[in-house]
């Protein structure tokens, strides 16, 4: 059975490929600047070139039909016809209180997806155009809907609830609901495996640091706390995201500088985290460079980023009386050695030993980075969160054999 795994966002479309019998990636590709003039579309076969081709797509049911036709391409592509394609399987970020696991997508699915627009304003709509790009171009194929908030459905109430009147809570399910729950899972599971240990006696904290980052407090595999809350924006600093503030800022920056609720959300959404404070980038490799080279407002912000993720793990300490294993994943946790130096080192309390030499070597493999001995193990473990959407896909999709 082959998959098909579509990760859209606002701009941009992921894709993976999956043979499920030999659990292969048959390709690979992203497109991304979907709406701008030129948008790039990058395709990797399963041993073959890697095409790189530039092109005006303006929505999204265009990236998936560019997306098909490499698949089937003669020279390009992997399969004879799209008809080898037997199920896709999207991420959907937000799931609400309604979807506890992965499921096949209908109208009520599509209604509810729909429904939760206003709580995930960068994400789900762009999720929508994908299953609906799908269902253009292939209308027989069933499709698959993973969601990030399932796994963090097993919060208890004082970490979830806020303290505010209930009728919020009652009325209009205001609650903490967290995301990048499909990487904090794989990593759970891979980490467990690595260290050799059952996931039931563990305790781990998850750090998915990409460009949007959360932490996670897995407590026998099963999440206890996270640190994005109703929507995607609270917690940590983030590439364009603020994460935690004062809610009285809110209101106080909108009389002040006269600003919408609109304008106020954009603000947070898209013009805070790394890119307000450096004023350089949203990106991780360009804050370290200009840190590198003596920027001031890069080191600021470099700091900021790091201190609020370092209290983080803390708290989660707290929460569960102690840690096993910290993990590193994602964009920013598996590839900046800078970052995971600078939080480990100040860890010492916790009696984590961070291991300098390890921490430089290696890459895209699950790994140690803590001493052997300490305490607390830290490990990096790149997520892949496309297989796991295609494995709950599979399961879903037999059942309809
Ligand atoms: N070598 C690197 N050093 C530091 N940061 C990196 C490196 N490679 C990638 N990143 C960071 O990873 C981020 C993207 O992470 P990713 O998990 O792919 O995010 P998303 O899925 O949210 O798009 C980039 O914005 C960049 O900051
Ligand atoms: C939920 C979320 O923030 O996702 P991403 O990191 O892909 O933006
Ligand atoms: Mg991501």
């Amino acid at each position: 059975m082959n998959i098909l795994v579509i990760n859209a966002g606002s701009s941009s479309l992921k894709y993976q490929l999956f043979n499920m019998k030999d659990e292969s990636v048959l390709a690979k590709g992203k497109v991304e600047r979907i709406g701008m003039e030129t948008a790039i579309l990058t395709h990797e076969p399963s041993g073959k070139s890697e095409v790189h081709e530039v092109s005006e797509i303006l929505e999204h049911t265009t990236a998936i039909r560019k997306v098909l036709d490499k698949l089937v391409h003669p020279q390009q592509g992997v399969l004879t016809s799209t008809a080898e394609i037997d199920a896709v399987g999207h991420r959907v970020v937000h799931g609400g209180e309604s979807f506890k696991s992965s499921v096949l997508v209908n109208e009520d699915v599509k209604r509810e997806i729909k429904r939760l627009f206003d709580l995930a304003p960068l994400h789900n709509p762009a999720h929508m155009l994908g299953i609906a790009a799908v269902e253009a171009n292939m209308p027989d194929v069933p499709q698959a809907v993973v969601f990030d908030t399932a796994f963090h459905q097993s919060m208890p109430a004082p970490a979830y609830l806020y303290p505010v009147p209930m009728a919020l809570y009652r009325k209009h399910k205001v609650r903490r609901y967290g995301f990048h729950g499909t990487s904090h899972k794989y990593v759970s599971e891979r980490a467990a495996a690595f260290l050799g240990r059952p996931l039931e006696q563990l305790k781990l904290v998850t750090c998915h640091i990409g460009n949007g980052a959360s932490c996670a407090a897995v407590l026998g595999g099963k999440s206890v706390d996270t640190s994005m809350g109703m929507t995607p924006l609270e917690g940590l600093m983030m590439g364009t995201r603020s994460g935690d503030l004062d809610p009285a800022i809110v209101p106080f920056a909108m009389g002040k500088e006269d600003l919408t609720l609109g304008e106020i959300s954009s603000m947070l959404n898209k013009h805070s985290g790394l890119q307000a404070i450096s004023g350089i980038s949203s990106d991780m490799r360009e804050i370290v460079e200009a840190v590198e080279a003596g920027d001031k407002n890069a080191k600021l912000a470099f700091d900021m980023y790091e201190y609020r993720l370092r209290k983080y793990i803390g708290a989660y300490a707290a929460a569960m009386n102690g840690i096993d294993a910290i993990v590193f994943t994602a964009g920013v946790g598996e590839n900046s050695e800078l970052l995971r130096k600078t939080v480990c080192e100040q860890l010492t309390f916790l009696g984590v030993e961070f291991d300098e030499e390890a921490n430089r070597a290696g890459r895209g493999q699950d790994r140690r980075i803590s001493k052997p001995g300490s305490k607390v193990e830290v490990l990096v473990i790149p997520t892949n969160e496309e297989w796991m959407i295609a494995r709950d896909t599979y399961a879903l999709a037999q059942k309809t054999n």
